[in-house]
């Protein structure tokens, strides 16, 4: 595949007329004027900016089926009141069809790799592969449902070796885990080298239940537990002590802010700057779409700068550089992607459409990306396949119908 005379960033600025060759899933060549050889499918690039695809490193992708089920709710209220209640009567084609509505978004957004954790993961696994997006899958762990914890493990050798999909274990948090399903978590994560995808800090009211209780933050708590290492995701982390800045860099640990669901739920504001003096690899994540409610880390990234600003009461407290670096750089060293505009990179790419206001006057276009896109992409490439192209992706019609048809199915009982 050759995509032709499209604009690629290089240290943030805007370079012209490049081609980009894909083979075999890989970026092979980048340069200007490339020859086309036989049997190349061409795209055209010209007036278009070449990106490499953003990560999104947290989702509940098949919750994309309860948007706007329940807005204007706090976490523990709109989880015990409205979510679990519901969840407790979803079936696997729920999921289905609700992880492939969240994929149709995700490709809208030009988000290539995603880091998701709920219920039946092989579902959500094929689905996800039938789609074409990269996909780190956690199995979600908690007590309210003991068998999901043996299930886990299973789960992670049938998808081990797939080429797309990454599988991991989520112990949902540490309010809902006993501290043997921690341990019998972190094992099954050690034995395979599996990632962990877990919810820490989200609330104050968390964090207070464990400094009364144990005299420990839950990060400190989760470190007594051998639980905080490099394969660590740590979503949200909103109430964390300087303290705990430090011990997540020590350990390597990295940390997913859902800044966007965060403030919906009012949670409140992750300390990202003393997070980011303290060295840590800091990320982004969107969240599910009830708590979001959409899946664009666009959104998430300007939501980011400008909440932060004002966090720190100063506007140079995030620049557009140091946000983008959160959705692309940031997350491809926490997966461990090898995902760039280079040579040899996974050819995980989006394509945007520069000709729009929100792109004029071209100048720095970093700039425009963080604080002025609106819209989505016009082309996401997955592993060398084209999943839309000039925003048509097969089959869309028929995943929107059947959404509907779950959701009404779903809360017909309400
Ligand atoms: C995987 C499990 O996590 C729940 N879930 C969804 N969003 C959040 C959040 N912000 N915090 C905690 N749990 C959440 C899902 O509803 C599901 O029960
Ligand atoms: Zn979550």
């Amino acid at each position: 595949m050759l995509i032709k005379n499209v604009s690629i960033l290089q240290s943030g600025h805007l370079v012209l007329g490049q081609d980009i060759r894909i083979k075999e899933g890989k970026i092979e060549q980048i340069g200007p004027e490339l020859q086309k050889e036989r049997g190349d499918e061409e795209i055209k690039g010209k007036g278009k900016l070449a990106i490499p695809g953003l990560v999104n490193c947290h989702t509940h992708l098949a919750m994309s089926l309860l948007r706007g089920y329940a807005d204007d709710m706090e976490l523990m209220p709109w989880l015990e009141e409205k979510i679990w209640p519901l969840e407790a009567r979803l079936t696997e084609e729920d999921v289905y069809w609700g992880v492939k509505l969240g994929c149709l978004e995700l490709i809208r957004f030009g988000i290539t790799c995603y880091n998701d954790m709920y219920y039946f993961p092989d579902v959500t696994a094929q689905a996800t592969k039938e789609m074409g997006l990269r996909g780190f899958i956690s199995g979600v762990v908690f007590d309210m449902k003991p068998e999901l914890l043996s299930q886990v493990e299973p789960f992670i050798k049938r998808w081990k070796d797939d080429e797309l999909i990454r599988p991991a274990v989520g112990p949902h948090a540490a309010y809902t885990c006993s501290e043997e399903t921690l341990l019998r978590a972190g094992e099954i994560a050690d034995r395979h080298q599996a990632m962990v995808h877990m919810h820490i800090s989200e609330t104050w009211k968390e964090v207070d239940g464990f400094l009364l209780s144990r005299g420990k933050s839950p990060v400190e708590y989760l470190d007594s537990l051998g639980l905080l290492n490099s394969r660590l995701t740590a979503i949200h982390c909103v109430w964390l002590s300087e303290e705990d800045c430090y011990l997540l860099e020590k350990r390597k640990a990295n940390v997913v802010s859902c800044t966007a669901s965060n403030l919906k739920l009012a949670s409140g504001i992750a300390p990202l700057n003393t997070l980011m003096k303290a060295g840590v690899n800091v990320c982004l994540g969107t969240d599910s779409a009830c708590s979001n409610n959409n899946l664009s880390l666009f959104e998430d990234m300007k939501v980011t700068a400008i909440v932060q600003k004002n966090a720190y009461h100063t506007p140079a407290a995030f620049t557009a550089e140091q946000i983008w670096q959160f959705a692309t750089e940031n997350a491809y060293r926490a997966f461990g992607l090898n995902n760039g505009m280079s040579v040899g990179a996974n050819a995980d790419l989006a394509l945007i459409d520069l000709k729009k206001p929100w792109f004029y006057p071209q100048s720095n276009i970093v700039s425009h990306l963080v604080y002025s896109m609106a819209g989505g992409v016009d082309t996401t490439i997955v592993n060398g396949r084209v999943l839309m192209q000039n925003g048509i992706i097969p089959g869309e019609e028929e995943i929107l119908e059947k959404a509907q048809q779950r959701f009404i199915r779903l809360t017909s009982e309400d």
